[in-house]
């Protein structure tokens, strides 16, 4: 049976001053997938070693199923945790790795055999059941990790950056697969990764770290389309950010100079505006939905394949990249325009603004 997960107010402290989690509260619903994303040394391990009982939260509550496990024992958790470096023995085959939890637990032979065969099915290993380790491709060797941490039946899966040692095409292989697994399974999975499609593609929400401190959760669409902050809009898909004052409804570049009429807010303020690479495209007068165009000239064209990247300088000084059509725009002065919908703006603070 899937299980959720409550963290709450989740602090956790290396010695006296190292702050690895600040207050993190953060869910993860029964049969969900939880992505846990944010650049390195921002806490996500902590977070999932805390969620597994393999470290104790300084303070705060993790509740598994609506019970209180904040220091309770690994073992009465029914998590499973598969690490980065697949940790195989070299020495057994792939059905002694995948069936050593079930010895370890006492479980009758019979009923291992029968379990070992259920797993392999759904992991595609049952061809290299004999083999060992060492004669397994790196995407074979991580499914048979997989297979070790299913064979208890978990309700929580505990992904630790499980794809982050193989090569990039199969790592797009074996998110596709895990994708798939994860919907069959109906478990419920907390995976950590600092690959932004990773997040995206595989969790029904994301949760988004920096610096021990959760950033914003929620669904990809919506982490994607309403950053709650800069480093959101910035660490999860491109955005140009350009710095400048909202004044007298106006966005405005730090010399004074219009850029933008906005509703909100009214109050000067230093304000941050965000515009994604691909919510750019070349100006049309005759379109009737509000719109800005900014003009510009483009300092470089990098071709993507079906669409080029524009390195664009505003007249205002402000560096931006458009992604757009090949052929769009030539070398020279350009005229760009993005729905003001579109557009996304920070305070002073880096927070949210809705237009
Ligand atoms: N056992 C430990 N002792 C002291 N400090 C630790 C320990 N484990 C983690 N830290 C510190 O806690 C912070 C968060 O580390 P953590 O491993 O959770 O980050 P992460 O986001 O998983 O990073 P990465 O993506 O590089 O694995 C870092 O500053 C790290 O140095």
């Amino acid at each position: 049976m899937a299980e959720g997960i409550d963290c709450v107010d989740v602090t956790k402290t290396f010695g006296p001053t190292d702050q690895a989690l600040r207050q993190v509260t953060v869910s993860c619903q029964a049969g969900e997938t939880l992505t846990l994303v944010g650049p390195s040394g921002c806490g996500k391990t902590t977070l999932l070693r805390c969620i597994a009982g393999l470290d104790n939260p300084t303070g705060g509550t993790i509740r598994i199923n609506g019970r209180d496990m904040t220091h309770a024992d690994p073992q009465r958790r029914s998590t499973a945790m598969v690490f980065q470096n697949y940790a195989l023995y070299p020495a057994k085959t792939v059905a002694a790795n995948i069936e050593f939890p079930l010895v370890m637990s006492k479980v009758p032979r019979g009923e291992r055999t029968g379990r070992v065969a259920e797993i392999a099915r759904l992991l595609r290993l049952t061809s290299h059941l004999e083999k060992k380790p060492a004669q397994l491709s790196g995407g074979q060797k991580q499914r048979v990790g997989i297979g070790r941490a299913l064979i208890r039946r978990p309700s929580v899966l505990l992904m630790d950056e499980p794809l982050s040692n193989l090569d990039a095409a199969l790592r797009v292989d074996m998110r596709t697969e895990l994708h798939e697994l994860f919907q069959k399974l109906g478990t419920t999975v907390v995976y950590v990764t600092h690959d932004q499609t990773e997040a995206l593609t595989l969790g029904d929400r994301v949760a988004v770290l920096n610096e021990g401190q959760l950033q914003q959760q929620a669904t990809p669409r919506e982490v994607y389309a309403r950053p709650a902050n800069r480093f959101t809009a910035s660490f999860l898909g491109a955005m140009n950010l350009l710095d400048g004052t909202v004044q007298d409804g106006y966005f405005r570049t730090p010399d004074g100079s219009p850029i933008v009429e906005l509703r909100a807010p009214k109050a000067a303020t230093t304000a941050c505006i965000g515009i994604r690479p691909e919510d750019l495209r070349a100006a049309d007068t005759s379109a009737s939905h509000p719109h800005v165009t900014l003009t510009g000239r483009v300092r470089l064209l990098e071709l993507l394949g079906s669409e080029e990247l524009a390195h664009i300088t505003l007249a205002s000084g402000h560096k931006l990249k458009a992604r757009l059509p090949v052929g769009t725009v030539t070398s020279g002065t350009v005229h760009l325009s993005v729905d003001t919908e579109r557009l996304h703006l920070f305070d002073a603070e880096g927070i949210r603004i809705d237009l």
